[in-house]
C-alpha cells in the first residue's frame, strides 16, 4: 500500500467509527497513525522538491501578511491595490509563480504583504509548488484567505490543506505541556475535567514511541489537539476571510457570506478601506518608546511592536546581538509594577510603555 492509500483506508475507518466513549481509544490510535502518515507524506514531498527548495523571501516591515487562495481569485489584483507592488494579473490560472512582496503603509505601520502562487487541492503533499508556498505561509503573522465570490466551497479545501501542513488558523495553542522523562512511564496531571481519557492519551503517545513523560493539562483538549502538542511542529496563525469580486453579484447574494468575512472588489476598489482597517486591527500593533539610559525617551518615533511582545522581541528588532548581550531592562508604563521597574528578557510589554535596555559593553 502507498502512503496515500493507507491514509485513505484509515480515513474510511475513522469515518465509519461512531464517536463515543467506547470508541475514543480506538479513534485516538487511528488519528495518531493518520497524523504520522501525513507527516511522512510531507517529508517525502519536501525531499522530492530537491535542492533549489523554497522561495527566498526577505521579511520586512512591522508584520507580514500572506494572500492565500485558489488560482485567479484576484490575489495579485489585490496586492497591487493595497501596496506598491506590481504583480502580474491574468485571466488564466497560475499567472503568479513567485512570491511577490509589497508594503502597505497604514496609520503608523509598515505591513509587508506577500502575493503567492495559487494554492490547490493536494498542496500540502507537494502539488504545484504547494510545499514551498506553505512554508512561506507558515512564517507569516496573518493570513488573508481570498475567496472568489462564485467559489465559496474553496474555503474548505484551503482550510484542509493548511491543516494538513500543520497550520492552525484562528486557534490558540493548547494549554498542555509535555516533559519527556527517561523512565517512569506516563504521568498525567490535569487542572480541568477532561473529555478524553488517560488510556487514549497513552495510546496516542505510544504511536509516537513516547513512553515516559510528564503531561500537564490545563485545558480540556480533544484528541487532535493532543496530537498537535505531541508533534510540536504546529503553527498558530490568525486568518481573515476575504470574499473578492463582489461587483459580479447583487446585494442579496453578498449577504449570504459569513458576517465576519470582508466583502470586497479588488478590481473596482470596493471596501478596501475596511479591509485595511481590519488587517491593521487584527495585527494588534502597540507603540513602545525607547529611552537611552540617563536620557529622556524618544516620544517622537515609537517602535511599532505587536501585542503580547516581550523585551526580548524588542532586542531582536534593534540588533541581532542584543538578545545575547542583554543584561536587564527598565520599564515605565502599563506593564510596570512601578515606574522604572527592573525586568528580564521575558517581560511582556504593553502599549505606550517606555523601555531602557541595558546590554553588556
Ligand atoms: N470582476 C472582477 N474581476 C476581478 C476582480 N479582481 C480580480 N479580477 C480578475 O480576476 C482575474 C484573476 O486575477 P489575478 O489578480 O491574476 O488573480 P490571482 O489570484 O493573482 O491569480 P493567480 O496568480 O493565477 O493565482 C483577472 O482577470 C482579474 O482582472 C474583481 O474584484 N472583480
Ligand atoms: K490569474
Ligand atoms: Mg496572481
Amino acid at each position: 500500500m502507498t502512503i496515500e492509500e493507507e491514509i485513505r483506508t484509515i480515513q474510511e475507518e475513522i469515518d465509519k467509527t461512531q464517536k463515543n466513549k467506547a470508541t475514543m481509544h480506538h479513534l485516538g490510535r487511528l488519528k495518531a497513525k493518520m497524523a504520522r502518515l501525513k507527516d511522512e507524506l510531507i517529508k517525502k514531498a519536501m525531499s522530492k522538491g530537491g535542492g533549489d527548495g523554497g522561495y527566498s523571501v526577505k521579511k520586512s516591515g512591522d508584520a507580514t501578511v500572506t494572500l492565500v487562495g485558489f488560482p485567479s481569485v484576484g490575489k495579485s489584483t489585490l496586492i497591487n491595490k493595497l501596496t506598491d507592488a506590481k504583480s502580474e494579473i491574468g485571466a488564466y490560472e497560475f499567472t503568479t509563480l513567485d512570491v511577490i512582496p509589497g508594503v502597505m503603509e497604514y496609520k503608523d505601520a509598515k505591513i509587508q504583504i506577500l502575493d503567492l502562487p495559487g494554492l490547490v487541492k493536494g498542496a500540502a503533499s507537494g502539488k504545484g509548488r504547494g510545499r514551498e508556498v506553505i512554508s512561506v505561509i507558515r512564517s507569516c503573522d496573518l493570513i488573508l484567505m481570498i475567496i472568489d465570490v462564485f467559489n465559496y466551497q474553496h474555503i474548505q479545501v484551503l482550510e484542509k490543506e493548511l491543516y494538513d501542513a500543520g497550520i492552525r488558523i484562528n486557534q490558540t495553542p493548547p494549554d498542555v505541556t509535555i516533559t519527556k522523562q527517561i523512565k517512569g512511564g506516563i504521568t498525567i496531571t490535569s487542572t480541568v475535567e477532561l473529555s478524553i481519557d488517560e488510556e487514549t492519551i497513552k495510546t496516542v503517545m505510544g504511536e509516537y514511541k513516547m513512553h515516559n513523560a510528564l503531561i500537564n493539562i490545563r485545558e480540556d483538549v480533544n484528541i487532535d489537539q493532543m496530537i498537535d502538542v505531541i508533534r510540536g511542529n504546529r503553527v498558530y496563525i490568525p486568518s481573515i476571510m476575504v470574499i473578492n469580486k463582489i461587483d459580479l453579484v447583487d446585494k442579496e447574494q453578498i449577504k449570504m457570506f459569513p458576517k465576519d468575512s470582508i466583502k470586497i472588489s479588488a478590481d473596482r476598489e470596493l471596501n478596501l478601506e475596511t479591509l485595511r482597517d481590519v488587517v491593521y486591527d487584527q495585527l494588534g500593533f502597540i507603540n513602545v518608546y525607547l529611552k537611552p539610559q540617563g536620557e529622556s525617551a524618544d516620544m517622537e518615533e515609537p517602535l511599532i511592536m505587536r501585542r503580547g511582545c516581550t523585551v526580548g522581541d524588542v532586542c531582536d528588532r534593534l540588533h541581532k546581538d542584543f538578545r545575547r548581550k542583554f543584561r536587564y531592562a527598565k520599564v515605565w508604563g502599563e506593564s510596570a509594577k512601578h515606574a522604572g521597574q527592573r525586568v528580564g528578557i521575558d517581560h511582556s510589554l504593553e502599549d505606550q510603555d517606555v523601555l531602557t535596555i541595558i546590554i553588556q559593553k
